[in-house]
């Protein structure tokens, strides 16, 4: 008999989900909801497997699901599971690192242009009307090339900022992660510094770290108040490393100049947060690796990974190997 697994919130294109049927009795939920989530955790007591993206994979949830092996997530960030509780079960955690690496690098170069020539701004601008004859410099934006770039989390796709932004931009770079990266150093000229040099000197401060308990809230009140006057504060690891409420005054206050966000702290962001009024902010649906190829490749991954992990075969994107001992 093939194991049974759960599909969740996957986009799963036809050869996707013929492979898996191959390997597995799939039970799928496009959606989950109230209405869908009864059957969602009635099908979680016989699975061996999950897959899918997002949700909170808790003990609460871990225990609805007895039988589980493994759990592959359409992702590289891996915040929403209780790995040490997954790895006390035996429960191997799978992500998709690299391919989605670019891609997201990307988005982040975007998010530093968008937010420093206000183009969702003077794009609402233009739709209500205006045209550049009206706009006065207090409109101009501010040049991204040869600014200094402050990477935080200088990993897979912190380095393939720092690539974009010393070859495309000529930017300076400077970063902080837990280690020093050699490659960034010799190949991007980048230098390692502490948190406080980092936001004391950088024009653009770039988020990319994982959220941990070491994260959580990296940047609050203080840490704002230390950034260099005018500098641009930009955001796509995880919402809850930035405490959003310091932000929300620092940008109405002007101790910061704007921000662009791909992540919030709640998501769906609420629409009464003050972040959807002030204009000095350009906001991103959580959208860092949404193109239609890497997130082809990411569920590619996500699947294989959990074949893999199913029988026994698993060589790369483990989260937790010391699972894989018990
Ligand atoms: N917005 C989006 O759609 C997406 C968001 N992400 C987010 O980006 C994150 C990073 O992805 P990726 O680059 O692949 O991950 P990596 O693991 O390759 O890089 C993470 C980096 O963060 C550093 N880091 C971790 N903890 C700390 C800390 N306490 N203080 C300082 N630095 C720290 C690491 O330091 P060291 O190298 O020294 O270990 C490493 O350089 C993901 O975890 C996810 O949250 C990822 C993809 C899409
Ligand atoms: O946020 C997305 C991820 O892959 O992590």
């Amino acid at each position: 008999m093939k194991p049974a697994i759960v599909v969740y919130k996957a986009l799963l294109p036809t050869e996707l989900r013929h492979k898996l049927d191959e390997h597995f009795s799939v039970t799928a939920f496009d959606e989950l909801s109230s209405a869908t989530y009864p059957a969602f955790l009635q099908a979680l007591q016989n699975a061996e497997g999950l897959l899918g993206a997002g949700g909170k994979i808790d003990a609460d949830l871990l225990d609805k699901a007895p039988c589980l092996r493994a759990a592959s997530t359409i992702s590289v960030g891996y915040d929403n599971f209780d790995v040490a509780e997954m790895t006390r079960r035996g429960i191997v955690l799978m992500n998709t690192p690299t391919v989605l690496t670019e891609t997201v690098a990307d988005t982040l170069m975007g998010l530093v242009l968008a937010t420093a020539r206000r183009m969702t701004e003077l794009d609402a601008w233009i739709r209500a009307g205006g045209w550049k004859e009206s706009i006065t410099p207090p409109y101009y934006g501010h040049d991204v090339h040869h600014k200094t770039l402050g990477i935080l989390g200088m990993g897979r796709i912190g380095t393939a900022l720092a690539q974009r932004a010393h070859f495309g931009f000529g930017m300076p770079i400077l970063y902080h992660s837990r280690s020093r990266h050699q490659e960034a150093e010799t190949r991007f000229s980048a230098r390692y510094c502490d948190l406080d040099t980092l936001l004391g000197q950088a024009d653009f401060v770039c988020i990319i770290l994982p959220l941990t308990q070491q994260t959580h809230h990296l940047i609050g009140r203080e840490q704002l108040k230390k950034m260099k006057p005018g500098a641009m504060l930009i955001n796509a690891g995880r919402g809850p490393i930035i405490d959003e409420k310091a932000l929300i005054t620092a940008l109405q206050d002007g101790t910061l100049s704007a921000a662009g966000l791909d992540v919030f702290e709640q998501e769906p962001l609420p629409a009464d947060s003050p972040l959807m009024t002030l204009p000095n902010v350009v906001l991103l649906p959580h959208i860092g690796s949404a193109t239609h190829e890497t997130r082809y490749g990411m569920t590619a991954c996500a699947v294989d990974n959990l074949i893999a992990a199913l029988h026994g075969n698993v060589k790369e994107n483990c989260v937790n190997p010391e699972a894989l001992k018990k």
